[in-house]
């Protein structure tokens, strides 16, 4: 597993081992041990989550949940592409505010590690994008939170494709970072 730094302490950029012959390719997208060795976390994952986007340009996010049911997500693209976002929201930390993009698709099986104190979210770069991501709590509608996809404090660059008609009630709705009471503290490691 190639294992790389984002440049925000504790947010990673995964590629995980291929073996391709003539039939296509094999690969195993999670095995704990591998990515104890490769990256000396100890997440343990609770839940797994599978999420369709129809239609090119869906956006899906900012979204954490706050503690008790804060999320560590391990997130792969298993259909089409999307541009993934990650925004550390950990008050202390030396990246407070920078986000970190990358394009996760089927085809180059990239996965990023997302710790709690990050918004995350995506927006599809192709029709019927599939996002498969594990989560180190279980949902907690109470705990769930949304946060502006475009708040000016980030400045998220989502691309030119954004489809405002498809966002949901909750994301549109959403309240700017600075209207949240964020309970997120940087821990060094
Ligand atoms: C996230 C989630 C949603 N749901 C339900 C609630 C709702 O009725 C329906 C759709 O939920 P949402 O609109 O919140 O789905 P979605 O906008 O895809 O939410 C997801 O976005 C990405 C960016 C994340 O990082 C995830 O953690 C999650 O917040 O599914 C669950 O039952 N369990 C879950 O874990």
């Amino acid at each position: 597993m190639q294992v790389d730094e984002t440049g925000i302490p504790g947010l990673l950029l995964l590629t995980p081992k291929r073996f391709g012959d003539s039939r296509g390719w094999f690969s195993e997208v999670y095995n704990q041990a591998t990515l104890q060795a490769a990256t000396g976390l100890e997440t343990v994952f609770v839940q797994d989550n599978h999420s369709l986007s129809r239609v090119r340009g869906t956006l899906r996010g900012l979204h954490c949940q706050r503690p008790p049911y804060a999320q560590a997500k391990l997130v792969r693209c298993g259909g089409g592409a999307v541009w993934d976002i990650a925004v550390d929201i950990r008050h202390g930390s030396p990246t407070f505010g920078q986000w970190r993009g990358y394009e996760l698709s089927a085809e180059n099986g990239n996965q990023l590690y997302i710790p709690t104190g990050f918004l995350h979210g995506f927006i599809t770069l192709t029709p019927d994008a599939e996002l498969l991501y594990k989560c180190s709590a279980p949902y907690s509608a109470e705990c769930d939170v949304s946060i502006r996809f475009d708040d000016p404090a980030f400045g998220v660059d989502w691309g030119d494709e954004v489809d405002l008609s498809l966002l949901s009630n909750k994301d549109r709705e959403a309240p700017t970072l600075s209207e949240f009471e964020n309970p997120f503290t940087y821990e060094a490691e």
